[in-house]
């Protein structure tokens, strides 16, 4: 097992946004974390990352326990994010944020640059590389944000709404480069309101509603139980891989 997380609570003050999640990930998933705003979807990756403290539980990663671990501990365990809203270094060039991902694994400045580069040629980035930060737009920011976490080397990736903000026709190229990089061997975690993303990527979901998980299973099962309608999906019609 990659991820244990288990009874993990998170409160600010006396609000429980995380309430008792455990949630286990096997190496080689892609599983999908969804649930309406508010559910602490974002709450529980901080606290899988450790940028946040957990009020109660434990987090192990592959046979360790970090619940306590400081966040570049758990990504030097091979724990990687993106963030919601990307932590872009605006004046700094496309290449200098993609290294400072490389920089946990190769000491020497070079050698971190070089993996950089490769990573940004994989996902989309190399000709852009010189190219000020702040020059790109959502989708390219999104792709920068995954580099950047690839570079460190990640045996799990964990995708906070990577997609959110794209066309329809970025939404699929991010779908095959999400497809690329667990094919390439890396776990995948992702948090998703676009329902498209999770039934055309995902093998396994849970669903959080008010801090708490509401239902679990595949995609097809979690998306036809009254309890995510009620609490989430709504009228919305979820379309599954092979439907049109
Ligand atoms: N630092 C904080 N201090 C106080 N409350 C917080 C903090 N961070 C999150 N919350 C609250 O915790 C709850 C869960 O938030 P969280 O961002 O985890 O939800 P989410 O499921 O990721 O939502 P969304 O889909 O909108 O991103 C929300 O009610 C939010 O207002």
């Amino acid at each position: 097992m990659l991820i244990e997380a288990q009874s993990v609570t998170k409160m600010f003050g006396a609000f429980k946004a995380v309430d008792n999640a455990s949630v286990t990930v096997e190496e080689g998933d892609i599983l999908g974390l969804i649930g309406p705003n508010g559910a602490g979807k974002s709450t529980f990756f901080n606290c899988l990352t450790g940028d946040m403290p957990l009020t109660s539980g434990t987090v192990r990663f592959a046979g360790t326990d970090i619940t306590t671990a400081p966040p570049e501990e758990r990504a030097r365990l091979g724990l990687a994010r993106s963030f919601q809203v990307p932590l872009t270094f605006e004046s700094m060039s496309v290449l200098d944020n993609a290294t400072i991902g490389a920089l946990l694994r190769h000491h020497n400045a070079r050698e971190a640059q070089a993996k950089a580069r490769e990573v940004l040629d994989r996902v989309g980035l190399g000709r852009l590389a010189d190219a000020p930060a702040k020059s790109l737009g959502t989708p390219g920011r999104k792709r920068l944000e995954i580099a950047r976490a690839l570079a460190s080397e990640p045996k799990v990736l964990l995708l906070d709404e990577a997609m959110a903000g794209l066309t329809p026709t970025e939404v699929r190229e991010a779908i095959e480069l999400v497809r690329r990089i667990h094919a390439g061997g890396v776990t995948i975690v992702i948090v998703e309101h676009l329902m498209e993303v999770i039934t055309s990527l995902t093998r396994r979901v849970v669903v959080f509603h008010q801090g708490r998980e509401i239902a679990r299973g595949t995609p097809r099962e979690v998306t036809s139980d009254p309890h995510v309608i009620e609490a989430y999906l709504g009228r919305r019609k979820v379309r599954h891989a092979g439907e049109s």
